[in-house]
Formats: C-alpha cells, structure tokens, sequence
C-alpha cells in the first residue's frame, strides 16, 4: 500500500471506474442522474484535475472513487482491487490507501493539531505511540506546520487548516489523496501556496491526486491530465504535460488560452534582456495570473 519514492507518472492506471453510474431521487420524487455511465483511468503518480459547471457531476464522481457514493452500476478499481464488492471491514482497510479532503477542511474542532492527524492511525489502530508521533511529525513536517502541532483548529488560518487536512489525509500513506473544491474558501494568495504544496507533496510521496476544482487557474497550475465533466459524462479529457491542441469544450479552450498567456510570459520573462529594458508591452506575471481565479 505505501510509496516511498516519488515515480514518473506511470502506464499502468492506478484508479479505474468502469462504466459507473450514480441516480440521486430529487425532492419532488423524481430521479437524477448525476453520473452517466462514466470510464475514466488515472495514472499513479498523476494530478488528475475534474473540472466543470456547478452541478456537473464533478464531486458525485470523485466520491465514487472512495464509495462515499456507491456507484448504482458499474465498477471502481483502486490499486487491482474492485471495491464494489468489498464487505465493510475490507471497504475500511481499502479506504486506507485512499485519503481524502474537502472544501470546509473537516476537523476535529476539539482536538489539537496532533490528535487530528494521528486519528486515522489510532483509529486503524496497531501502530505504537511512538510510530504514530513520528508519524505525525513527519506529516506536519510535509504540510509545513510542525510549529502548529498543539494548536486548535480554531486557532488556525483556512490555510492552515487545510495543511492539517492533508497532513492527516497522509498520515496512513495512502496510494491516493482525493481532494474536492480544496482552495475554494481560501484567498488566492493562500491558493497559490497551498497548490504549491500540493505539487510539492506528490513530488515527495508519489502520491496521486484527482483534484475537483471549478478554478481553470488550479488546473493550469497543478495538473498533468484534466478531464472536462458536462452533464455527469466527461465531455473531453487531455494531458497538460504535452504540448498545447485544439479542443472541444469551451472550458478545454480556455485551459489551453491559458496555458498559452502562461507560456507567452516564461518567453517574455527569459529573454536576454529581461532585467535590463522595460518593457514596451507590459508583460502579465506569472504569480498575478495564478491569482486571477478563473471561476467557472
Ligand atoms: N445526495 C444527493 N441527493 C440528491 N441530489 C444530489 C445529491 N448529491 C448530488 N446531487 C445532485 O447531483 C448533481 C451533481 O452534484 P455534484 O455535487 O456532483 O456536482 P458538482 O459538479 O460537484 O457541483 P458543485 O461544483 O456545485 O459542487 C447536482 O444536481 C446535485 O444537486
């Protein structure tokens, strides 16, 4: 289940969904289809960004993955092992390797930094008090907060709290860390941070990332495969590592203008006389342009 070394993306898909499909019965007693037959693979070592409109689907598909939603046809494959069939003590231990954070953080409000992050390995149970500290420490250590470890989570930056989120999404060394909407209640200043360390911790751990998000900046920024969701189907899914190509989807488009303006600047920002002459066309930042949150 553990990783220890951080590995190029690979061939081989570590998540699979195979033609899953989620009905939700709506208040008026009708049904909804919010996930519609969907296939979908992602590499080990991928940061594989969903993005699209509200109520796309987008979320209902990422907790497919861990069965937060159990899929109503269909079959989930995480690491070679179909979860669909799982009793709940294998669901349990399978969940293991897949961690998990949210938009509103969800911690535990009356424990400190440390009991938050060490819940998942005291819960699991098995692992000495000694383990678990280090453990701990070494999670902090990786979010950058090792300065927090007694605090409360009131006490906490949104920022910061969602570090802790991470720190204890990682504590049990999972093969996959889901993230759903993780910036969308913070600034962009702690944005542009917290998708840094994202990148920075899957450098580190290998570990692999399906993000949602509705900002096209956090996928410009972060991902190396997007795929675009519509309507509960994934209207169009690309590689962000390759080279820039026509695409489909209006929001496929505005990743690759995006990408371009990105390239455009580092040209700008490298040429030979970067330091010396100013500029006869104002040039856009890099770090602005990640800022500039392009909500969909
Ligand atoms: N438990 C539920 N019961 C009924 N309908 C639901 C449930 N969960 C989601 N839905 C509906 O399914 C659709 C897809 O929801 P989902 O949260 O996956 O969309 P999303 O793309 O993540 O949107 P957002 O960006 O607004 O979170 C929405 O219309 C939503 O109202």
């Amino acid at each position: 289940m553990s990783h220890s070394t951080a590995d190029p993306i690979s061939t081989s898909p570590l998540i699979r969904l195979r033609d899953v499909q989620k009905k939700f019965v709506t208040a008026d007693g009708g049904v909804f289809e919010a996930v519609k037959s969907v296939s979908l693979d992602v590499r080990q070592g991928e940061i594989f960004g969903l993005i699209g409109k509200s109520g796309a689907g987008k979320s209902t598909l990422l907790r497919l993955i861990n069965l937060l939603e159990r899929p109503d046809a269909g079959s989930v494959i995480v690491a070679g092992r179909e979860l669909t069939g799982l009793g709940r003590r294998e669901l349990r231990e399978a969940r293991q390797n897949i961690g998990m954070i949210f938009q509103q953080f969800n911690l535990l409000q009356n424990a400190s930094v440390f009991d938050n992050v060490a819940f998942p390995l005291k819960i699991h149970g098995g692992a000495s008090r000694a383990r678990i500290d280090a453990r701990v420490r070494e999670c902090l250590a990786l979010v950058g907060l090792t300065d927090k470890i007694a605090s409360y989570p009131a006490q906490l930056s949104g920022g910061q709290k969602q570090r802790v989120a991470i720190a204890r999404a990682l504590a049990p060394r999972p093969q996959v860390l889901l993230c759903d909407e993780p910036t969308s209640a913070l600034d962009s200043e702690t944005t542009r941070s917290l998708l840094e360390t994202l990148r920075d911790i899957q450098q580190k751990t290998g570990v692999t990332i399906v993000i949602v998000t509705h900002e096209l900046s956090v996928v410009e920024v972060l991902c190396s495969e997007v795929a675009i969701v519509e309507g509960g189907r994934i209207a169009e899914q690309f590689s962000l590592t390759g080279p820039s190509a026509a695409r489909t989807t209006v929001l496929g488009q505005e990743i690759e203008a995006l990408r371009e303006r990105r390239a455009r600047e580092a040209r700008w920002d490298a040429r030979p006389d970067a330091q010396s002459s100013s500029p006869a066309v104002p040039p856009l930042n890099a770090a602005v342009a990640v800022q500039e949150l392009h909500h969909v």
